[in-house]
């Protein structure tokens, strides 16, 4: 271990020291909850702000920390400033950092490095977000407020190490030209690319031209990282970043020297801030536990400020170094995180040690070394540690509940360190290496006098001796040596020209001396303006924050007005609409207007037809009621008749019924006569039988009586002249032909509608269809009924009277006769001449001469001709005379029976059925 000469000194020369000076600054950051502290718990209100300087720890059982004993108890420690969690970065660059940075013009140094475990917001103290920018990039823009347009364009000078300055020139910026390019490679136009090159070649004339300013400021850049204990530039081309070695650290008894650092010349804010964010991007960092991007090194910026003054003999220089340290945190990774935790546990403790050690040696008798070569960073820091500088310590406190036994330690050590001062050195002094052949700058304060000028008021001393001494010299009436030649000419010519130059000098001496004055007054005065706008700075933070609450107004008002916009153009839509509407019921309306006319004149119209109807209904309405009285009149009339006539109508019925019973008692004994007709007409059936065989007998008499004559006497005229004798067949064939005629007859008669022989044709009504048949017997009865033609002669009429009283037809009707026998089997009443008158036998037959083929045949129509029975003929009397009532007087349709109708009677008596109903009461009348 090395031991640090220029630390130890005299204890009591030290300590008295020290009483004076003030100690380090320790300012204790407190972080509000982040992310899900909240909802894990972690605020158990662990910590307590007492004062601006004061703060304790509480320290019992937690749900995580079961270390401390159960009773509550509070750890108090004092800082130099506390911020609680609404601090903000702009609050805290301004009592952090603010006065720090502008004595940096003044050629202090400080160091500002971040204390604090994990994920507890040292790196965003550091370095913030771009909207909420930290400590560092508020330095950097208040240096540049400081510099304003005294930047040194020339460049020249640059930084040697951390303590030496060199001269520049052409050949030493090249490595500065070269960073510049790949640092600013992401610049639209080479400006900023090129800048320094430009410089570097116009640096002759500008070298010349010294005179013309007299502040200068040049800021220098450096950035690098101590990973693992070896410093890494961070300055340095991405593609060489794998490659890149670690730095050598060189020290000499005064200070430390990086060998190779990349310091690069910045001449504005925006490019310090490239700078740092080109470094800030080739930082180690990776995910923990902890925190997402957790700082894997411990990064360094050094902003190095050169300032020189034509007045001043020697530029100055001075440095800021911004320190944001890798957080403390429990060994609990493998491999290459374990590796990198010991490191910086390792560079942090070796820290808080140097610390320590120098709190100790304040009252210690004996001094005790520090250990500030145990790890690089405490031995690039150094020079802070022996007092060539100023330090700033941040705390920052993780609030968690979890974390409250580190953060603890933390601000004991914070306490410490706040107690802890460091008596400040002289600094060395500054060696400015002229490197180059290249004149630089001429001071005014430098060697009193110009080189030139101390050369000639020597050589003026020696030409003035020289022309003095000289005695053989002629000299004209102003005293100038005549002789242009001689030596003593040009000496004298010299000296005018010296005395001149002299005067001149002495001008400018002057004129330099009052731009001098002028000048310090013009610093007065831009100091007094600095503070001014030191003034107006505070004025204008607070006319910013002025503008944020009125732009934050403004944005309500511009969202209010967006609304209202939004509002009023939902309003005009809605005013379009009800215009259109409104122009549409307009519209409406005149087309309803003009049908409002149509039908008013319409319903004018109507008016005047409806009144004429009207009239015309009155007068309508006074006819039917006068149509209507006469109708009543007639009805009642109507009604009067109709009751006559209904009780004419009921005697009629009366009588139909009378008449139906006869009716009914005609029709039962007419069955009864039809059942007698069928006996009968059975009977006749063997009656023909029985006339068969009459006439077979017949046939055989007439053949055995062949040969008698019969004399056969026709009653009628229109006979035909007597027959000739007709052969048997022939008669044979004849009977036949006649008995089927008779069938036919018989069956003819069956037929109901064929009215009886005697029945009146004239007064049936069913007789009004006379049969076209004409019956031969009927007509030959009633040729018989007819009297006898007086062409007949008395001879046969005699015979034939004789013959019928001879032989009467009942002795006809002999025992041999089957006639007969029927006859008097079934009815002995029974007899042709009583039945029926027509069918008596005529007196012209003549019974007493042998029977011819007439009589047969008048036997045979006889036979077939049989009187119905006396009852039967009875019945159809009865019948017919029933009959003939009902046709012979029918009844009138009464014009009562059509009223009687209840359809009629019911139907709705309008006039003009009232009058159809008269009229045809009437027609029926
Ligand atoms: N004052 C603050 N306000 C709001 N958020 C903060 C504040 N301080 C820290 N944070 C947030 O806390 C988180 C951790 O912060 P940061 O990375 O700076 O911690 P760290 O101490 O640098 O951690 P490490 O040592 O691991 O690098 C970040 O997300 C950061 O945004």
């Amino acid at each position: 271990m090395s031991t640090d000469t220029t630390a130890i000194g005299n204890a009591n020369e030290t300590t008295n020291i020290r009483r004076a000076e003030p100690p380090v600054n320790v300012y204790v950051r407190i972080r509000p909850f982040i992310g899900d502290e909240l909802t894990r718990g972690e605020n158990q209100n662990m910590l307590c702000i007492r004062d601006e300087k004061r703060i304790a720890v509480k320290l019992y059982p937690t749900a995580t920390n079961n270390i401390r004993p159960a009773q509550t108890s509070y750890n108090e420690y004092e800082v130099t400033r506390i911020f609680d969690h609404n601090c903000t970065q702009q609050e805290l660059f301004e009592q952090i950092l603010e006065q720090p940075t502008d004595e940096i013009f003044t050629g202090s140094n400080w160091l500002l490095c971040t204390l604090g475990l994990t994920n507890s917001g040292k790196t965003h103290t550091m370095f913030g977000t771009p909207k909420d920018p930290g400590l560092i990039p508020q330095c950097l823009q208040r240096i540049f407020l400081h510099v304003g347009y005294n930047i040194d364009k020339k460049v020249l000078f640059k930084p040697d190490g951390l303590e030496n300055l060199v001269q520049t020139n052409m050949n030493n910026l090249q490595d500065e030209i070269n960073y510049r390019k790949y640092i600013f490679k992401d610049d639209k136009d080479d400006r900023r690319r090129n800048h320094l090159q430009n410089i570097i070649q116009d640096q002759q004339s500008i070298l010349d031209d010294h005179s013309v300013e007299d502040e200068h400021y040049s800021v220098w850049i450096s950035f690098f990282e101590l990973y693992n204990e070896n410093v890494l530039d961070l300055l340095v081309k991405p593609s060489a970043m794998k490659k890149r070695k670690p730095l050598r650290l060189m020290q000499n008894s005064e200070s430390t020297i990086i060998k190779d650092l990349v310091q690069i010349p910045v001449f504005d804010l925006k490019e310090a801030e490239d700078t740092i964010r080109f470094g800030y991007a080739n930082r180690a960092t990776s995910k923990t536990d902890l925190n997402e991007a957790s700082s894997r090194s411990h990064a360094v910026l050094c902003i190095t400020l050169i300032t020189f003054d034509e007045f001043e003999e020697e530029p100055t220089m001075s440095h800021m170094y911004i320190c944001d340290l890798a957080g403390n945190e429990p060994s609990t990774g493998t491999g290459k995180q374990l590796v990198e935790t010991c490191n910086i546990n390792t560079s942090l403790m070796t820290f808080k040690d140097c610390i320590r050690v120098l709190n100790e040696n304040q009252t210690a008798k004996k001094q005790m070394l520090l250990p500030y070569r145990n790890s690089v960073l405490t031995s690039i820091f150094r020079p802070f540690f022996i007092g060539r500088g100023r330090t700033i310590i941040c705390c920052n406190v993780n609030p968690c509940a979890t974390f409250i036994s580190q953060t603890n330690d933390l601000l004991k050590f914070s306490a410490l360190a706040q107690k802890t001062i460091i008596v400040p050195v002289e600094p060395p002094q500054k060696k400015v290496v002229v490197e180059s052949k290249i004149k630089g700058p001429k001071r005014l304060g430098q060697g009193g006098r110009p080189i030139g000028i101390g050369k000639k008021k020597h050589h003026q001393s020696l030409d003035s001796e020289d022309i003095d001494d000289q005695d053989g010299v002629v000299l004209d009436e102003a005293g100038i040596p005549v002789d242009v030649q001689s030596i003593y000419y040009w000496k004298y010519c010299t000296k005018k020209a010296m005395d001149l130059l002299q005067k001149q000098a002495n001008n400018r001496r002057l004129f330099l001396v009052q731009r001098h004055e002028e000048r310090t007054k013009a610093i007065e005065h831009i100091l007094c303006q600095r503070t001014q706008i030191a003034q107006l700075n505070t004025e204008k933070q607070a006319a910013n924050q002025q503008i944020d609450s009125l732009n934050k107004i403004i944005r309500s008002e511009q969202e209010n007005t967006k609304q209202m916009k939004a509002k009023s153009q939902e309003t005009e839509k809605k005013y379009h609409d009800l215009a259109k509407k409104f122009t549409q019921t307009n519209q409406d309306n005149d087309t309803l207007r003009s049908r409002l006319k149509t039908l008013q004149q319409k319903f004018d119209s109507l008016n005047t037809e409806y009144n004429t109807i009207l009239e015309q209904n009155r007068q309508h309405e006074q006819e039917q009621f006068n149509a209507k009285t006469q109708h009543n009149e007639e009805i009642k009339h109507l009604k009067h008749e109709y009751e006559q006539e209904r009780l004419d109508k009921l005697q009629k019925d009366k009588l139909i019924e009378q008449l139906n019973e006869k009716i009914r008692s005609e029709q039962n004994l007419n069955e009864k006569s039809q059942q007698e007709s069928t006996q009968l007409k059975q009977d006749l059936k063997v009656i023909h039988a029985k006339y068969d065989t009459l006439q077979m007998e017949l046939l055989q008499l007439r053949e055995e009586k062949t040969k008698e004559p019969i004399v056969v006497i026709d009653p009628l005229p229109s006979h035909p002249p007597a027959p000739t004798p007709i052969p048997a067949t022939t008669t044979t064939r004849l009977m036949r032909s006649k008995r089927s005629a008779h069938e036919e007859d018989t069956q003819d008669n069956k037929k109901p509608k064929h009215g009886t022989p005697d029945r009146p044709a004239g007064n049936s009504g069913l007789a009004s269809k006379p049969s076209t048949r004409k019956i031969p017997s009927r007509t030959n009865l009633d040729d018989e009924r007819k009297p006898t033609p007086p062409t007949l002669t008395k001879d046969v009429k005699t015979k034939s009277a004789s013959i019928l009283k001879k032989r009467p037809l009942a002795p006809s009707n002999s025992a041999d006769s089957p006639m007969l026998t029927a006859k008097s089997g079934t009815n002995s009443t029974t007899s042709p001449v009583d039945l029926h008158p027509l069918v008596q036998p005529s007196p012209a037959i003549s019974t007493t001469m042998s029977p011819k083929p007439s009589t047969i045949q008048r036997i045979q129509s006889f036979f077939r001709h049989t009187p119905p029975s006396n009852r039967i003929i009875n019945q159809l009397k009865t019948t017919s005379a029933g009959i003939a009532c009902g046709p012979s007087s029918p009844l009138p349709a009464s014009p009562i029976a059509i009223l009687q109708k209840p359809s009629l009677a019911m139907r709705k008596q309008t006039p003009k059925r009232r009058y159809k109903l008269r009229s045809r009461v009437n027609s029926n009348q």
